[in-house]
């Protein structure tokens, strides 16, 4: 087989985790080479996400790379992935989940988000929504860029703590600086919070498909998210959306939980659903059903008209 070319963002964190794949792959015994692409999420650092219009903005020259075959696969933290991709790519592999949760990250031990003149930096809809919803007397501000900037934007006194997904942290080798994990019942993380994806062309090889499922992928993540995966795609969420859902396999049986809040954080729908394993994707699917039943689609189109808006 030839060397497998992989592709990634040039950030730290995405490099880290381009690096863990190609330690997978090499001990699998194949020859490895990692090509840094930039995306204009990368160069567009002075706006929010939600204002750029979230599609693709960290995945298109990516994509295009792909798509001439200059890489052979790219690789991403899962739950930056839209959950539908544009037609001719897939996800081909799931790495083993780490921990799921948000994390309190800073400088002092003893913040809590129980006390009072808290500000937090994070710049993701669902955790300012949140944070809204179950803690409305501590302040937010928008805190962007790669993980080292936003600490040292919290350093330089922007806020007293930030709220990023525990995994990114960890990888990074700030785990002196996680102040607490948040718990799981409050705050549900953001669909594949925890797992890197592999992104492949249609037309890659079944030889190198196979070669990196049998690598990489680990089974019981990927039925997690693809079931979360299906919740988000029956939502049509999209990343700036504060919309959550996390699966857990037990047994035989998949339970995935989650739901919508609204911008404000004075709205807020969740939803449980069991189902046996191999049907994960349709539990996926009918707890999205009952979200926007239940209030949910009220809540989005005023997100959409909102975040429009910007
Ligand atoms: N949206 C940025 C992003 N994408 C993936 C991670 C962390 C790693 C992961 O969840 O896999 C982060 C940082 C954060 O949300 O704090």
């Amino acid at each position: 087989m030839n060397k497998i070319r992989i592709g990634t963002r040039g950030s730290k964190l995405a490099l880290w985790q381009a690096e863990h794949i190609a330690d997978l792959l090499s001990k699998g015994g194949a020859e490895t080479e990692i090509i840094t692409i930039e995306t204009k999420g990368d160069k567009i650092l002075d706006v929010s996400i939600a204002k750029i219009g979230s599609k693709g903005v960290f995945t298109e020259e990516i994509e295009a790379e792909l798509e001439k075959g200059n890489i052979d696969i790219a690789v991403h933290s899962a739950k930056d992935m839209q959950s539908e991709l544009p037609d001719g790519f897939e996800l081909i592999a799931f790495t083993e989940r780490e921990v799921v949760n948000d994390a309190l990250v800073g400088l002092d031990m003893k913040i809590s988000l129980e006390q009072e003149n808290l500000i937090i930096g994070t710049s993701s809809t669902r955790r300012v929504a949140l944070l809204k919803h179950f803690y409305p007397h501590v302040k937010t501000v928008s805190v962007r860029g790669n993980l080292q900037t936003r600490i040292q934007k919290m350093k330089d006194g922007a806020c007293d703590a930030l709220l990023l997904a525990y995994a990114g942290v960890h990888r990074m080798g700030y785990d002196d600086m996680i102040i607490s994990k948040l718990p799981l019942d409050k705050f549900i993380p953001a669909v594949g919070q925890g797992s890197i994806a592999i992104e492949a062309s249609s037309n890659l090889s079944e030889e190198k498909k196979t070669f990196i499922r049998q690598n990489v992928n680990h089974d019981v993540t990927e039925k997690r998210l693809l079931c979360e995966r299906a919740f988000l795609r029956t939502l049509q969420g999209g990343c700036s959306i504060p919309v959550f859902a996390l699966a857990d396999i037990h047994d035989e049986t998949i339970t995935v939980k989650g739901g919508i809040v609204n911008l404000e954080g004075d709205k807020i729908i969740r939803k449980r659903i069991m189902n046996k394993i191999e049907d994960g994707e349709q539990a996926g699917e009918e707890l999205a059903e009952e979200v926007l039943a239940a209030g949910g689609e009220e809540i989005l189109l005023d997100i959409r008209e909102k975040l429009n808006q910007l």
